[in-house]
């Protein structure tokens, strides 16, 4: 691998006696993670369960190192019924960082492709409100589909710049997330792509840009609201003074320590402008001091009294036609209901409690996508079928991992029915929804999303 020499001579000169430690890590093999999904499996079930070979994280719960030899996750159909998220493990330190819980008003700011945004949600047990926003709609997209595998109801994915979105929530959330953009110097093992992109003009533009995004999260921070910032870089300019900037704007942001065990290193004061001493509160990750590639976190507090927010609730339509919706339900599922529905055109969501008013913006997906009005009938969501347990359908066809079947059913083929099921049927891998069919005369068609198939 070869680093771009600024690079080198720069954390040379940061790292000191460190450095030869630190440039040897880049003749190691990248370290790879997945975390599970605990609203769908719990920690023994997956023990008994994981056909990959296995490391837990020392400093996540839930997550798990794998061998990027000997095991592909993502190819798995355990991947598909999301069961777990692939994420880097430095990476999964830090949305535990803001202490997401049930009820709570959060935002993941930056959260495409969403591992950060899928771990808050596990966080909050899929209740109260999660904005997870996206400024480019590709990867908003990308993000949706994550959200949906993970068969979230609480979260609604924007395609929003900050400043749109402070614009509609000042002052609202009890929590954000800004998990920045930046040079990503901790990411030049996994993809190597982005040494080529690396300079110094570059991380000054990230740090600009970084500093921009954190004005527009103070102002959607409620009073004793938490902020997390974090990077994956080890510019001392991207994050011990990114937050020392931010700290001299604003009198009423204090820095809360990290809990900094199992190699957690702290931000260094000497890597400051002014010598901030309480930048060791900070956290940094670093790939010759424990397994992952690399992080900064910071932990922030907003203590100033801000105006109360005064955000609207989404104001439901009462004259809706659900007449086929509640047919289907009725016919289909088992000890389940949902709440706050409304049709967006023809389309039947689930929003989340309280959900605020969101004219105006651009949303991917609002709480949980149900299906589709079409004429005289309902048809399911790919979401539905991922939000529900298999004791919630009437109807359902459990696949076996190891089977052939499985694959089939991800690649888009037809299967074979057995013949005691009529009409919508959740089709399950293990016991765990991965989708829909409909089966008629002893014949299942396959209602896999066709963006999904398995082109193999
Ligand atoms: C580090 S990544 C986020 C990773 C994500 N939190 C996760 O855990 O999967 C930063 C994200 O910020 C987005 N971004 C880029 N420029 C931005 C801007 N000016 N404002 C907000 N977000 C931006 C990028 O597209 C990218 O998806």
């Amino acid at each position: 691998m070869i680093l771009p020499t600024e690079f080198k001579t720069k954390m040379s000169e940061l790292l000191e006696d460190e450095a030869s430690a630190f440039f040897n890590t880049y003749k190691e093999q990248r370290t790879a993670g997945l975390r599970i999904n605990t609203l769908k499996i719990n920690q023994n079930e997956w023990e008994k369960l994981n056909p990959f070979q296995t490391e837990s994280i020392p400093f996540v719960s839930n997550g798990y190192y794998y061998d990027v030899n000997l095991d592909e996750p993502g190819k798995h159909p355990y991947h598909a019924a999301g069961l777990y998220y692939i994420q880097e493990p430095s990476a999964m330190f830090v949305a535990n960082l803001l202490d997401a819980e049930p009820g709570e008003r959060v935002l993941d700011l930056c959260a495409a492709p969403g591992g950060k945004s899928t771990q808050i949600a596990v966080c909050m047990q899929n209740e109260g409100i999660l904005i997870s926003n996206e400024i480019f709609p590709k990867r908003a997209k990308a993000l949706a589909e994550n959200v949906e595998r993970f068969g979230l109801k609480n979260t609604i994915v924007t395609n929003e710049s900050p400043e749109r979105l402070s614009e509609h929530f000042p002052n609202y959330f009890d929590k954000i997330l800004v998990d920045a953009p930046c040079s990503g110097e901790g990411m030049f093992r996994k993809e190597p792509d982005a040494i080529s992109h690396w300079s110094n003009e570059h991380v000054l533009e990230c740090r600009h840009m970084q500093l921009n995004i954190l004005e527009y999260a103070y102002s959607m921070l409620k009073e004793d609201g938490i902020l997390v910032y974090s990077t994956c870089t080890f510019s001392p300019e991207e994050n011990e003074q990114v937050i020392e900037t931010f700290l001299e704007r604003h009198d009423d942001i204090e820095l809360l320590p990290i809990d900094q065990q199992f190699g957690i290193d702290n931000g260094k004061p000497e890597w400051t402008k002014n010598n901030l001493q309480e930048i060791t509160k900070t956290a940094r990750l670093w790939p010759h001091k424990l397994q992952g590639e690399g992080h900064f976190a910071a932990r922030l507090r907003k203590k100033g009294s801000t105006q109360k927010a005064r955000v609207r609730e989404y104001k439901y339509s009462k004259r809706q036609n659900l007449k086929d919706y509640i047919e289907f339900a009725r016919t289909y599922f088992e000890n389940i209901t949902f709440d706050n529905l409304q049709l967006f055109g023809n389309v039947l969501h689930s929003l989340p409690e309280n959900c605020p008013e969101l004219k105006g913006l651009k949303v991917l997906r609002a709480g949980l996508h149900l299906g589709e009005m079409k004429k005289n009938r309902f048809e399911p969501d790919h979401a539905l079928a991922l939000a529900l347990q298999a004791s919630q359908f009437k109807q359902v066809v459990t696949l076996d991992s190891k089977d052939s079947d499985c694959l089939r059913y991800l690649k888009g083929e037809t299967l074979k029915g057995s013949g005691k099921y009529k009409g919508w049927v959740l089709i399950t891998v293990d016991g765990f929804p991965l989708g829909w069919g409909k089966e008629s005369n002893g014949t299942i068609k396959n209602s896999y999303p066709k963006g999904l198939r398995i082109m193999f």
